[in-house]
């Protein structure tokens, strides 16, 4: 078959034929594709630096009943349009291409990604970057619902441990759990969210530590102690003092290092009902 032929052959749109069983669909779309991305961040105050990684990603419309089929390839195509620029403020734009080239009401985005940040070392002052997971989601159907999760790792050591010992107290990496919805209008950049989380554990992780940064966060978490239920608690105080968040869920799961099994504590509060 030539070139020309296979132009001149109108190939059938199964998609958008019919369907007569008078069931709408909320969702349809694709799942679990990894692109890459890039993500303004503040850099130095100008907001205009980039960081790129590589996100696994969700996006939906709905369906009205009448038609058969979504068109898959769309998705993508619009994805190819966004990626260079999937800031959070950027994911209305996308949503709203969505509904345009996919001809529907609502469209939903999920994405997840590993985050970076640059990270001094406490006492030499030694550079490095620190990853943790990072999820937006977006909900346009009528209005747009934006939710950011940040799961940050941190250090925990136990009070209880720390008084009844004569010498030492058992610690734990923690993972800090923070999803949040902002006010109307309001930017939180994830650097911004990182640096309230990652204060309410006993002590922070880091990429690079030398024997005196050691020393440091050794002690550190020594002279700070905290159980799971104290790393939630301070993390509601923190988001509570925060006028930008109006929602939040926060959680810590402490890999216990005396057990086999993990410690879990979470605190859910919706601002806009108190
Ligand atoms: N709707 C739908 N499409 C599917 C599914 N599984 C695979 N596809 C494929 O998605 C591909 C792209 O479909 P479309 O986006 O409609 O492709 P197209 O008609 O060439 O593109 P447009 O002209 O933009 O509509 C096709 O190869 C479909 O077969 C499914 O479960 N549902």
């Amino acid at each position: 078959m030539t070139e020309a032929s296979i132009t001149a052959t109108p190939l059938p749109d199964i998609q958008s034929t019919g369907d007569g069983r008078k069931v709408a669909i909320n969702k349809v779309g694709v799942t679990n594709v990894r692109y890459p991305i890039s993500l303004r961040t503040p850099g130095k105050g100008k907001g205009n630096e980039f960081i790129h990684t590589v996100a696994t990603i969700n996006m939906f419309v709905s369906l009205p009943h009448d038609v058969k089929g979504t068109h898959m390839s769309r998705f993508l195509e619009v994805l190819n349009e966004y990626h260079e620029e999937l800031s959070s403020d950027a994911l209305p734009l996308v949503a709203n291409r969505m509904k345009e080239k996919l001809e529907s009401q609502d469209a939903y985005l999920e994405l997840s990604f590993p985050y970076f940040v640059d990270k001094k070392a406490p006492v030499s002052g030694q550079s490095g970057k620190l990853d943790f997971d990072v999820a937006f989601e977006l909900a346009s159907n009528g209005t747009d619902d934006f939710v950011m999760t940040l799961k940050i790792p941190a250090t925990s050591l136990c009070p209880c441990s720390k008084e009844i010992s004569d010498y030492g107290a058992h610690n734990q990496r923690c993972d800090m759990t923070v999803k949040v919805r902002m006010a109307e209008g309001v930017h939180l950049w994830i650097e911004e969210l990182f640096g309230i989380v990652e204060q309410c554990a006993s002590t922070q992780v880091f990429s690079v530590l030398k024997r005196p940064d050691e020393k440091w966060v050794t002690e550190r978490a020594y002279e700070n102690p905290k159980f799971v239920e104290d790393i939630v608690r301070d993390l509601a105080v923190a988001l509570n003092n925060d006028d930008r968040i109006v929602w939040y869920q926060c959680s810590s799961e402490n890999y216990e290092s005396i057990h086999n099994h993990n410690a879990y504590a979470f605190i859910e509060c919706d601002k806009r009902e108190e």
